[in-house]
């Protein structure tokens, strides 16, 4: 049944997370979680949620990259739409004029991805279903039609895929009851972001080790005697048995990220995540020669660009880990070109969960990976970090250091109506008090 896209809004939301250094690493010292978050109305009533992640500053420029967008979807039948998701995606990377500014990447993909992410919200909420039970129960032709495969039909083309799809058929409904009795395996950032003190890692490491959680990830890259006591202090008290992982995000050039990782090889790494810069394909490969006879792996993909750019990191070997992101690439739609490319290439998907919503988007795109495409638990995990969860409606669950699956029907990203009163930036309220003490200026 017709029911056309009646308004598109637009609100600009940041989080003061800078003040206790949550989410800081060695090239983002003070970062503010922010999103441009839209909410699309159909003329039945029915509401889509989507946002896309910023670190503060820069977020009203995504929010006017989407407004840029809307004529594009206001008027539109979300019927249609749906009936041929891949041709309605095509035309928001398409505009003529606008295409200009990437094509495919930076801020109008970033645009992209918040209303395409609120157009998957309103299918699952049209279907009663929430989005990773949809993903799974679509026919493989209905899923392959969601995608766009220019310039990636070299390596992976719709019949394979769709073959792909159909294989995996075969045991779907035991793989998905595992996810409600035991759910997603997880990993947690949050006891280590770069500004933390030694006292605060070692607290936090015992309370997530108190939660269940048996693998951790740490920020590198600032200073190398600094990060091998940090390491020290968190391998020593998250036990030897269980995994560690870096993140240096792109801090070091090739030569460098080789022989610092080097000099952390006795704290038992199991991957360095975003070395260098997240375009150096080569660097990358040359990177993973040198560290994977050493037993470390590399990860990244939370700001590579496209489908394009991960066609190249898989296909060369340059990543063993590939970490999607739900709002780098234009949204589901790319991201689940990602996931049969990387099965493609037998490189397991470990989701990029640090920012604001991305742990409640991400659990999706997994649980669907695990049911549907790559039927295996074996070196995948979903990234965790442990803020702004209490701003959603439905925020992610974990149980024993698992994700368990979300149950409401739609993404999971709509947020509270006092969050938005008092986040909005500026005139919210929490924004009108820092701004009014002095502790932030009005720069934008
Ligand atoms: C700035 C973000 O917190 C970033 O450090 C997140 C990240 O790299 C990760 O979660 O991985
Ligand atoms: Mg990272």
């Amino acid at each position: 049944m017709a029911d056309k896209i009646k308004s598109l809004t637009v609100l600009d939301l940041r989080f003061p997370t800078s003040l206790n250094k949550d989410g800081s690493d060695a090239m983002n010292k003070n970062p503010d979680y922010s999103c441009p978050y839209l909410t699309l109305e159909t003329e039945s009533g029915l509401k889509g949620y989507g946002m896309t992640f910023t670190l503060g500053r820069g977020n009203n420029i995504v929010c006017e990259a989407i407004k840029l967008l809307s004529h594009l979807v206001v008027g539109q039948d979300t019927s249609k739409i749906f009936a041929d998701f891949g041709s309605f995606w095509r035309s928001l990377t398409s505009e003529d004029q606008i295409r200009w500014l990437g094509p495919e990447k930076g801020v109008m993909h970033m645009a992209v991805a918040g209303i395409v992410n609120a157009l998957w919200d309103l299918w699952a909420k049209k279907e009663k279903k929430p989005l990773w039970k949809l993903l799974v129960d679509l026919e493989p032709e209905q899923l392959v039609a969601t995608i766009d495969f220019r310039h990636i039909e070299d390596c992976l083309t719709k019949e394979e895929a769709i073959e792909m799809l159909q294989n995996m058929k075969v045991g779907k409904e035991k793989r998905e009851q595992e996810m409600r009795d035991t759910g997603f395996p997880a990993y947690t950032t949050s006891c280590a972001w770069l500004g933390y003190s030694e006292e605060k890692i070692m607290r936090l490491c015992k309370e997530a080790k108190a939660q269940g959680f048996t693998r951790f990830k740490m920020k590198v890259g600032a200073d190398l005697e600094d990060d091998k006591r940090r390491a020290g202090v968190l391998r020593d008290t998250m036990g030897q048995d269980h995994l560690l992982m870096v993140d240096a995000n792109q801090k070091w050039e090739v030569p460098q990220a080789i022989a610092w990782m080097k000099e952390l090889v006795p704290f038992r790494l199991t991957w360095i995540e975003e070395p260098t810069s997240p375009d150096d394909v080569l660097g990358h490969l040359e990177i993973a020669k040198a560290l994977n006879p050493l037993g470390i792996g590399i990860a990244t993909g939370e700001q590579c660009q496209n489908r394009i750019m991960f066609k190249q990191f898989l296909k060369s070997g340059a990543m063993q880990y590939c970490q999607i992101d739900c709002c780098r690439m234009g949204g589901v739609n790319e991201v689940l070109a990602v996931i049969l490319l990387a099965r493609k290439f037998k490189v397991p998907v470990c989701p990029h969960g640090g920012g604001v919503g991305l742990c409640e988007y991400i659990q999706h795109m997994s649980m669907f990976d695990y049911i549907a495409v790559s039927g295996s638990l074996e070196n995948r995990m979903i990234e965790y970090t442990d803020h702004l969860h209490e701003h959603f409606h439905h925020p992610c669950e974990i149980k024993n250091g698992c994700y368990m699956p979300p149950e409401a029907p739609g993404f999971s990203i709509e947020m509270k109506d006092t969050s938005l009163a008092d986040y909005e930036w500026p005139h919210g309220k929490v924004w009108q008090r820092l701004i009014s003490d002095g502790i932030y200026k009005l720069l934008d």
